[in-house]
């Protein structure tokens, strides 16, 4: 460990998220003297703007379905409508708690907090917005990503994500531009909480990175729920009613959209790399402005290493925190593990939620030819939609290949499948074939059984 003033730390980091905050407390933990540098609440996008709130917004899109079910059974409730001030409470209080939580941790660890935002001034200095250099001999960066909005007139007017976080009641009318997990998601958490939703795609389907049968069912059950779903739109600008009360959409041919009250981008998202002196530095960044890392999580920098969705790694909390962990594991504890990127499950969490491990069926196709491939498909009404006569279907699918019809996709669409898929991600890793799954007897009733059912 490095001796030295006392602004000379064993690692900084610059970000405290998911991936940042990982890489504080495991290199602490092996007695590294540790500087974390966020400027505004620990935790980042995904406990203050994303995966937290998110999900706690869809427990309550879902315990209102489930109420509109219960009704349809027979009990005697008034139609189930959110009093969002009232949820929010809830919902930020958790949140509150995980910031105490960290507080009381880092404090524990003995991590100096630097409430600063900084920036890089040479391989082992940074400089905080006060202009305080701190000194490191490792300096992570995990600065993550922000919403991006598409380069059209009047996208000022249109909203993102961490607009919809703030928002205290739902639209009435809402276009959602997009057709990726947020676009998914954020479609329909405000379907079920009493918006009406158009969604706005501009290719030919949702969620393009997973598999198409799949995804196709998800779009059918959308629309069954009431989401209206457009495909092949070119959106051209955002246009403020002449009264000032509604915004519209323009498209490239020149036609324009139905009123809406709110335009919701969920159009991706760009990396915190502008105004952290990393050109400077010769730190190499991707056509999209991430931070190139190599399998170590090492950039072309020496001593210089990135985390999370600065990075060009998947953008998920899980990743960004397994990564910061292996890496300061090799850092300070002399461990050679890597953090293996192979197969890491996904939950996109929609109405129903759509959970996918390993390759889709068309990955499958173009890694290991026609003939290798299998699928196996299970589409079905869950009990409880059965029972109640409600339209939405699951869709479960496995894709295998070669003669022993080794599992190497499965995917997910159902009430319960981002609960299921879990378990089922071991296996997949540990190489299971389909064989190994018909011989584990099914527990009924469930969905989960259709995954060990399947013929
Ligand atoms: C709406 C939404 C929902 C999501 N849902 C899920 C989900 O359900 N499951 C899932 O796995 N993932 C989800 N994600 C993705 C997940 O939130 C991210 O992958 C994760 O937060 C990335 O962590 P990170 O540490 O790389 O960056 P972040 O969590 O973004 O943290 C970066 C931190 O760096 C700080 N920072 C930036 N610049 C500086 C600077 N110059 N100096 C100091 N600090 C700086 C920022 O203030 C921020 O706190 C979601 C994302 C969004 C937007
Ligand atoms: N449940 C989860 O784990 C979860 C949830 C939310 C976000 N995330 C992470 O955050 C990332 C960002 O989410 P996201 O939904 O913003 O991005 P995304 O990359 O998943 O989807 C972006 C969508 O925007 C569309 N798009 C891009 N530019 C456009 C334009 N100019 N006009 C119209 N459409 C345009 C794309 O075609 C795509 O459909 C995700 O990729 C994921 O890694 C994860």
């Amino acid at each position: 460990m490095s001796a030295g003033a006392d602004r000379d730390y064993d690692l900084i980091v610059i970000g405290g998220g998911s991936g940042g905050l990982a890489a504080a407390f495991r290199a602490a933990a092996h007695g590294a003297r540790v500087a974390l540098c966020e400027p505004d609440a620990l935790g980042g996008t995904c406990v203050n703007v994303g995966c937290v709130p998110k999900k706690a917004m869809w427990l309550a899109a879902d315990v209102g379905a489930k109420v509109e079910l219960a009704r349809i059974f027979g009990f005697d409730l008034p139609q189930a409508t959110l009093d969002w001030s009232t949820f929010l409470v809830h919902r930020q209080r958790y949140i509150h708690n995980i910031h105490a939580g960290y507080r009381r941790r880092l404090d524990e660890a003995g991590i100096a907090v630097m409430p600063r935002r900084v920036r890089l001034r040479d391989v082992r200095t940074v400089v905080c917005d006060d202009g305080i250099d701190l000194r490191g001999e490792r300096l992570l960066i995990a600065t993550g990503g922000r919403p991006l909005r598409p380069d059209v007139p009047g996208a000022d007017l249109g909203c993102v994500s961490d607009d919809f976080f703030r928002w205290t009641a739902p639209p009435p009318r809402v276009a959602i531009v997009g057709a990726g997990y947020i676009a998914a998601e954020l479609a329909g958490v405000l379907q079920a909480l009493g918006s009406r939703v158009e969604l706005f795609a501009r290719g030919e389907r949702l969620l393009a990175e997973f598999d198409a049968e799949v995804a196709a069912q998800l779009t059918e059950d959308y629309r069954q729920a009431g989401v209206h779903v457009r495909f092949g739109y070119g959106l051209d600008a955002i246009e403020r009613d002449a009264d000032g009360t509604g915004l519209r959409l323009r498209d490239i041919a020149g036609g324009v959209s139905e009123r809406f009250d709110a335009v919701l981008f969920a159009t991706g998202r760009r990396a915190n790399t502008d105004d952290l002196g990393l050109e400077a530095l010769g730190v190499a960044l991707d056509a999209k402005r991430r931070i190139v890392v190599d399998a170590d999580n090492a950039t072309n920098v020496d001593g210089v290493f990135a985390v999370g969705d600065v990075t060009t790694d998947p953008a998920l909390t899980p990743v960004a925190i397994a990564a910061a962990r292996r890496l300061m594991d090799r850092c300070f504890a002399g461990a050679t593990a890597r953090f293996d990127r192979s197969d890491i499950p996904t939950v996109v969490f929609s109405h129903p939620p759509l959970a996918s491990v390993g390759l889709t069926e068309e990955d499958a196709r173009a890694r290991h030819g026609d003939a290798a491939v299998h699928a196996y498909r299970s589409g079905f009404r869950p009990m409880l939609h059965a029972l109640a006569e409600s339209p939405q279907r699951s869709l479960f699918k496995l894709v295998c290949v070669g003669e022993e019809r080794r599992v190497v996709g499965i995917h997910l669409l159902g009430e319960g499948a981002d609960e299921i898929l879990q378990g089922f991600a071991v296996a997949l890793k540990r190489g299971i074939t389909l064989d190994d799954l018909r011989d584990t007897v099914a527990i009924h009733p469930t969905s989960a059984e259709e995954v060990v059912l399947m013929r």
